[in-house]
């Protein structure tokens, strides 16, 4: 894999430290970004979210020795009149943020159009007026199913590639109908992504499309009734590790047929600090980022999950580690899924030599190593405690 030196990029000119407008940096992605710019490169990060737990590491103490080059600006994109200023004095913004668990997408559509759509606009047209970079966030979600799910079953055409791979400048995207509102967060980042690409056609806006494929690790959402509401539906990653903590069957929805291709966070982070220092060959693109190699069905991911927990933990599985659950009843009225999601990875390796390289297993044992020793003892307290009469 090809990895950026601290101070030439790929085609060995130097890098100047940049001022990086983050949103949504107190996140998942952005808490592993900034600990990545603060750790390994001089550039400064002016971290923008609602939240700072999950970088209150890089914030405090003072003494760190990047302490002047991250600062938290707490501020929510939609009414704050600051945004612009921000903006301006960066030279790059990257926007992370956005609502993006799928248990929102058809029970808080407006909130997620909006969060994906409405809030993204004046990051776009702060950056195309003021002449700055853009590096936006979009998902593998626009993708939608793959031209395979609509064949018959038993066609052998389910089996070349040419009707799953999914390519970012050839694959159509193709979502469910109006009243599977599952969709509407593929559909407000699809448009987003349209206008970024248009305001880059007519405007010269200098601008990078991110696609992720299920990065996962640790930090990912929230462990519910402990760093979260205790009915929120967070991500498959979150929900299997809580189950575990709780031992608690893991949940397959419709069967745990879906096919998903996971990749480990901080290999995907290595993708976008290339982004970052090598504008010249990122600039004006859509990179797909994923790992390929580690495609499981929902269910082979429950069964992994299970025998790496027991190894982190040295706790035996419960008897029956899994139970079947429909969509309507986990995520309720017009949930719809992605049958299969394999990125191509040529534009990435070509633009950038950026391939992943953590297994599966590996991930899982690091995040859930992670998970264990962050929430089995407030767990293990939880479920201990006597509840209120
Ligand atoms: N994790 C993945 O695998 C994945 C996959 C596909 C796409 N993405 C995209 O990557 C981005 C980041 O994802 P993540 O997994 O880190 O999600 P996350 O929910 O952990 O992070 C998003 C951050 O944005 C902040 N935010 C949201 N609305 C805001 C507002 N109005 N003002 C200020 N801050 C706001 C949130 O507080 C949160 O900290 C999102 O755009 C998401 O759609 C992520
Ligand atoms: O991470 C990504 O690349 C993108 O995909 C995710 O969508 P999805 O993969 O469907 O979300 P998960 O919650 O991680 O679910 C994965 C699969 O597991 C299933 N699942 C989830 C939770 C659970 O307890 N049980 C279960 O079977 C879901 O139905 C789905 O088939 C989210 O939409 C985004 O965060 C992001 O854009």
């Amino acid at each position: 894999m090809a990895t950026s030196s601290a101070n030439v990029d790929l085609d060995g000119n130097p890098i100047r430290p940049l001022t990086i407008c983050m949103i949504g940096a107190g996140g998942f992605i952005g808490s592993h970004l900034c600990e990545k710019l603060m750790v390994e490169t001089q550039h400064t990060v002016l971290a923008v979210d609602v939240y700072n737990d999950k970088i209150k590491h890089l914030l405090e103490p003072d003494s760190l020795p990047w302490a002047n080059r991250i600062q938290f600006h707490r501020l929510n994109i939609k009414n704050d009149s600051r945004l612009e200023g921000l903006i301006k004095c960066s030279d790059l913004t990257v926007n992370l943020a956005a609502i993006c668990t799928p248990a929102d997408y058809n029970t808080r559509p407006l909130d997620t159009i909006y969060s994906n759509f409405i809030d993204a606009l004046p990051v776009v047209k702060y950056c195309s007026e003021n002449n700055k970079r853009l590096i936006h966030f979009s998902t593998c979600e626009v993708y939608g199913k793959t031209i395979g799910s609509f064949l018959p079953q038993d066609s052998p055409l389910r089996q070349d590639p040419a009707y799953y791979i999914l390519k970012e400048d050839t694959s159509p995207c193709i979502f469910g109908s109006i009243e599977k509102q599952r969709w509407s967060y593929a559909c407000a980042k699809q448009l987003i992504e349209r206008l970024i690409y248009a305001e880059g056609a007519e405007n010269g806006l200098e601008f990078t499309i991110v696609r992720p494929f299920n990065w996962i690790g640790p930090r990912m959402d929230f462990i519910p009734g402990i760093d979260g509401p205790s009915e929120g539906v967070p991500r498959v990653l979150a929900c299997f590790s809580n189950n575990l903590l709780r031992r608690e069957p893991l949940k397959l929805v419709d069967g745990g047929e879906s096919q998903r291709t996971f990749v480990y966070i901080k290999d995907a982070i290595e993708a976008v600090h290339l982004m970052i220092e090598n504008p010249a060959r990122a600039n004006g693109h859509i990179f797909n980022v994923g790992n390929p190699n580690n495609e499981v069905t929902v269910r082979q991911l429950a069964e992994m999950m299970t025998k790496v927990y027991a190894k982190v933990s040295g706790e035996d599985s419960i008897e029956n580690p899994t139970i079947d659950v429909s969509s309507k009843e986990f995520y309720g009225e017009g949930y719809d899924d992605s049958d299969k999601r394999i990125p191509d990875m040529a534009i990435i390796n070509k633009q950038l030599g950026w391939d992943p390289k953590t297994s599966l297993w590996d991930l899982l044992e690091s995040t859930l190593t992670y998970q264990h020793r962050t929430y089995a003892e407030a767990i293990r307290q939880s479920i201990a405690k006597p509840v209120a009469s």
